[in-house]
């Protein structure tokens, strides 16, 4: 479905390079097929085109109009600067594709002034290693041959989820963010690690292959999470003793109140930027 099509990436951050990365890694696209924009930082544009052999553009939005497919991958708070920007070279014949947090389709409608079909979607950084969970949803006229057209983009960076786009705020909360809860947990892991005298570096791999074997093992049964820490837990054990310090620090309670304030602030976030009510 994807075969001769043209797909541009307009901000050439973290995100657009994990996917540049995964696409071209599954060969779902060539890198012919790949056209980078940035902001200001042409050395960040230099150096996607040596690594990955893309081609880069800047100052040149007629370009666009060459672009079967446009993605918005810059921070929110510059999407209504960007669209103004680039309104003109785009058509309703161009299928847009977003990644950004909070920002809803009909908002970009409205910024790109006519009916193009739009994609809004939540990736995440594990992208990177071809492990992303995307979340998808049909925007503002768009068919199913653009949704299905954005599944095989994402598909190449690793899961996919369909979901309608009144949840993308709660999965932007979740599993947008989730990588860095994760990551922030590891950290707390190593500094305990360190501080009961294990080495860094064995550290990391024991912390990496629980958190894998965690992973595991909740996609691969029904077991419900409770049953599964229950089964680590002895009674009088090592766990259990493990488990009263996190509950008298409110471990969980901290968790849910974050997934719950990071999927407001996705919610604001689309209000704060979009100029759109
Ligand atoms: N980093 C993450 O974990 C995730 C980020 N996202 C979304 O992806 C988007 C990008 O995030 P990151 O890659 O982390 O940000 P980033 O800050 O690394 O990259 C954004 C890039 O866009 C460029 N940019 C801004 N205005 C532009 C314009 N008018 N034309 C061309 N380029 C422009 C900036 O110069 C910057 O290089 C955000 O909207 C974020 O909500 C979504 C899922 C996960
Ligand atoms: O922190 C953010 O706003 C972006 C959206 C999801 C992950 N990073």
């Amino acid at each position: 479905m994807l075969t001769n099509k043209k797909v541009a990436f307009i901000g050439a951050g973290s995100m657009a390079e994990a996917m540049i990365s995964g696409i071209l890694k599954e060969k779902v696209l060539l890198p012919q097929q790949i056209f980078v924009t940035n902001r200001s930082n042409k050395e960040r544009l230099l150096l996607l085109q040596e690594q990955y052999g893309v081609k880069t553009f800047s100052n040149n939005q007629e370009i666009l109009l060459e672009m079967d497919i446009v993605v918005f991958a810059m921070k929110p708070k510059d999407i209504a600067e960007t669209i103004a920007k680039i309104r003109h070279y785009t058509t309703e014949q161009q299928l847009f594709i977003s990644v950004l947090a909070g920002v809803s389709t009909s908002c970009i409608s409205q910024l790109l002034g006519h009916n193009a079909p739009i994609i809004r979607t939540m990736p995440n950084t594990s992208a990177a290693v071809g492990e992303s969970i995307t979340a998808i949803s049909s925007g503002n006229f768009a068919e199913l041959e653009h949704l299905n057209m954005s599944e095989e983009l994402f598909k190449a960076i690793g899961e996919v989820a369909i979901v309608e786009e009144e949840k993308l705020d709660a999965i932007t909360g979740l599993s947008g963010s989730g990588p860095a809860y994760i990551y922030y947990l590891i950290e707390a892991m190593e500094i305990g690690a360190k501080e009961i005298g294990l080495d860094e570096h064995l550290a990391k791999s024991l912390i990496a292959q629980v958190l894998i074997g965690a992973a595991e093992r909740i996609k691969s049964t029904d077991l419900s999470s409770k049953t599964l820490y229950k089964q680590v837990m002895s009674p009088g054990g090592t766990t259990e003793a493990g488990f009263k310090v996190l509950e008298s620090y409110h471990y969980q309670e901290a968790m849910v109140e974050c997934i719950k304030r990071a999927a407001a602030r996705s919610t604001e976030l689309g209000k704060l930027y979009s100029n759109v009510k």
